[in-house]
């Protein structure tokens, strides 16, 4: 066989996928293929579960189709003692398959209706759920595999479980984050590949029987629970076509016995018909489906272009992380014990003491009161039932305490706007300093200090100019951040310098004017 696995992208040890650019390169630019549009099946789900092993059936179709001159699809499964080679496969409990593999040798194929020469590409994948993996894995393996196919198959053990539409569902949903918004289905086909279906008698082998169990399985009916109904709508939502193959167990020396080395001797014939009737389905050239992206075609170069575009988004921070169902879930109690013990420190606060209808309140109350509702709201939050545990919810009582700080600082500053002395202090400090030097430039003029008396003559007329400003600014409520200033310079002066003389003269001669 011409051609060997390429590994196209590539795990690294930080949980981070990096692309081999040049490995892709050099099978995506080669000359006869680049300018033709691509056709790319991939094969994803959970590890262990025989991806690799039925990808290189897939090889041998295409192989034979291209090499054997009259090609006659009966025989292009080999003979019966020859070892299966392609894409690495094996026995065992532990993962094999890693990152994500292309076949170096693409295959060319013409579509019958249109005469178009097109490439058709085979896809390996890292398989999901080992224990080395963790959820953002093996979301980012499955939405690139989604993202960058035409057709997926989606490789499961036995039954079609609610878990395995809800790993669907959220890996979709992953990929779908990295593409551009649309209303058109984001995705092309999708097939449901069960292995060792063991209830024939309900729902035949094949994909007739297939198709009757995913349609089942996604039905929507009249009462269903919210939950259920979303999750299939979702799906539904995502993919043009979505079909289910169910295929008979391969044999016991398939699947238990060390030495099998994929001869075709060893395996079931029912097992090797449905390779027969199942790798056709989806690879014969009348059923091929071209990769398309935003409803256009594209071809081998520009698929360059996206696996090197979407590899670059999931590495960067993007794309929310996926988590686990119990951290996700978790997360979400946790917030919202935030956020109703937040509301309880607010609530209680505004009507006890410093809500918008209730007067300026001594500060030392206001602090008062707020280590009484905040110790209230703390305790409210650790008595609420949460998931995760208290170690867990360690950074969300941090949380807690530090928006509750927050807004304390705000009823601070709205109870401070509601004392009418401070409010009237920038205007109260300018008029005193007009005042002050009003009379020292009398004082100055009397002894004849000419000098003195013009300087505080000036600063006299400084302040009435920067009291228009500040007067300007309140009223029209522009150059807010000159008043501003203003009111700092202002508060500076108030804590600076003793303006109690100059209210007492203030006074005294309003006293006077009126006694007259
Ligand atoms: N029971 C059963 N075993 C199978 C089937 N197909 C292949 N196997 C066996 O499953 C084992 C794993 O095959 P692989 O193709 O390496 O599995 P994989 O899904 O690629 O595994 P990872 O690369 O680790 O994700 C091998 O021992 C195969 O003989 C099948 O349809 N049913
Ligand atoms: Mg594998």
């Amino acid at each position: 066989m011409k051609g060997q696995p390429v590994q196209v992208v590539e795990a690294k040890d930080d949980h981070l996928f990096e692309l081999n650019e040049e490995a892709l390169s050099e099978i995506l630019m080669n000359p006869n293929v680049r300018d033709k549009k691509v056709v790319v099946l991939s094969v994803a789900g959970a590890f262990r579960k025989g991806k690799s092993f039925f990808l290189d059936f897939c090889l041998r179709y295409l192989n034979a189709y291209v090499s054997i001159i009259s090609f006659n699809s009966a025989d292009w499964l080999g003979d019966e003692d020859s070892p299966l080679d392609g894409f690495p496969w094996r026995g065992g409990a532990e993962r094999d398959t890693t990152g994500i593999l292309l076949w170096s040798e693409p295959f060319t194929m013409t579509i019958p209706e249109t005469g178009e020469e097109v490439v058709v590409l085979l896809m390996d994948t890292q398989g999901a759920f080992d224990s080395l993996s963790t959820v953002k894995d093996c979301a980012t393996v499955f939405a690139l595999s989604q993202l960058l196919s035409s057709v997926q198959v989606f490789n499961i053990m036995l039954n079609i479980q609610e878990d395995d539409l809800q790993h669907l569902q959220l890996f979709t949903e992953y990929g779908r984050l990295a593409m551009e918004d649309s209303n058109a289905k984001p995705f092309q086909d999708l097939h449901f590949f069960v292995r060792d279906w063991q209830y024939p008698y309900e729902h035949d082998y094949g994909n007739v029987g297939g198709q009757e169990l995913i349609d089942k399985r996604l039905k929507i009916v009249e009462g269903q629970h919210s939950e259920l109904e979303q999750l299939r709508r979702h799906i539904r939502s995502c993919f043009h076509k979505i079909g289910c193959y169910l295929m008979p167990h391969p044999g016991l020396k398939v699947a238990t016995n060390p030495y099998f080395d994929g001869r075709l001797s060893d395996i079931t014939p029912e097992f090797k018909e449905h390779l027969k009737k199942f790798i056709p389905a989806l690879l014969s050239a009348d059923k091929l489906i071209v990769k398309e992206i935003n409803g256009s075609k594209i071809t081998c170069r520009e698929l360059l272009e996206y696996f090197k575009a979407y590899l670059k988004m999931y590495q960067g921070d993007e794309i929310p992380e996926p988590k686990s169902m119990l951290i996700a879930t978790a997360e979400a109690n946790n917030l919202s014990a935030v956020a109703n013990s937040k509301e309880h420190y607010i609530k209680e606060m505004e009507e006890v003491i410093c809500g918008g209808n209730r007067p300026y309140v001594n500060p030392e109350i206001l602090l008062s009161q707020h280590v009484r509702f905040k110790d209230s709201a703390i305790k409210m939050f650790d008595t609420c039932r949460k998931m995760g545990g208290t170690e867990f919810s360690a950074s969300y009582r941090q949380k807690l305490d530090k928006e509750i700080a927050e807004q304390y600082e705000y009823l601070i500053k709205h109870n401070e706007s509601k004392n009418v002395l401070a409010a009237a202090k920038t205007p109260a400090v300018l008029f005193c300093t007009i005042v002050a030097f009003y009379f020292l430039n009398g004082v100055m003029n009397i002894i004849h200090l000419t000098p003195l008396a013009n300087l505080s003559n000036l600063i006299m007329l400084i302040a009435i100019g920067v009291l228009s400003v500040w007067v300007y600014t309140r009223y029209t409520g522009e150059m807010r951040e000159l008043g501003e200033s203003i009111d700092d310079l202002a508060s500076a002066l108030w804590e600076n310098v003793s303006f109690t003389p100059f209210f007492l003269i203030f006074y005294h001669k309003i006293l006077r004017y009126l006694s007259v």
